[in-house]
């Protein structure tokens, strides 16, 4: 892992939520604790966010450079910010509220890169990729850039359909049980709190 860095994106308003759900509990810590636990062994971490939001030992905060624009802004802003710091390298970008994400899921998306592939991404049970909680390579940037200037903002579109490796949620459900379970409501948590094991609800 210590070839990897690892960037949250911890800006969003958890509308859905209703409080900040980064700082919610799960198990004695926080959501936005058991995500950095997954990605501890990293060479670089970066918590993309508003100044001053959190305070997240080990994690270099790294402010949105497009404010308040969303999940694809702010992996343009993780990968210029890894370039910067690292060279060409592979980041890890989760978000703050899938809790159940370990060592052993950024490990088993590891696995996939290679040298014709630019992100790494999981299948959910409906097959679907994970935009979050995904691979993408610093060389994705100026594609990132350019689809924000042309108006996207939907994640997903980061991910560039012939370089793309996929791991199945099998090979997820082995490693890492429930790794994609999302957190979006307060019903989510409770359910997690439960032991419940609901798809993720993105
Ligand atoms: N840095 C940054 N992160 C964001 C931004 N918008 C959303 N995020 C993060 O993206 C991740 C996934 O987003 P959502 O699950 O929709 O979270 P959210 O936007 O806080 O929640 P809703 O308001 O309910 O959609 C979370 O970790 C958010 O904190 C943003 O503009 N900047
Ligand atoms: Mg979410």
């Amino acid at each position: 892992m210590q070839d990897l860095v690892g960037a949250i994106t911890a800006g969003g308003r958890s509308s859905r939520f209703g409080r900040d759900k980064a700082g919610a509990l799960l198990e004695g810590r926080t959501l936005l604790a058991h995500v950095a636990a997954s990605l501890e062994g990293v060479g670089l971490r970066l918590l993309v966010v508003p100044p001053g939001r959190y305070d997240l030992p080990g994690w270099r905060e790294l402010p949105d450079t497009r404010p308040g624009q969303g999940p694809l802004a702010a992996l343009e802003a993780a990968l210029a910010a890894a370039q910067a710091q690292a060279g060409p390298v592979w980041v890890a970008f989760a978000g703050v509220d899938m809790p159940r994400l370990t060592p052993a899921y950024w490990r088993a998306l590891a696995q996939e890169r290679g040298p014709d592939v630019r992100a790494v991404q999981a299948l959910d049970a409906q097959h679907r990729p994970q935009p979050l909680a995904a691979l993408y390579h610093t060389s994705l940037r100026p594609a990132v850039t350019a689809q924000l200037d042309a108006g996207e903002r939907r994640l997903r579109a980061a991910a560039p359909p012939g370089a793309t490796r996929t791991v199945p949620h099998a090979v997820i459900e082995t490693v890492s049980p429930g790794a994609l379970q999302n957190v979006n409501t307060a019903d989510d948590l409770a359910a997690l709190v439960l032991g419940g094991d609901r798809p993720p609800g993105r």
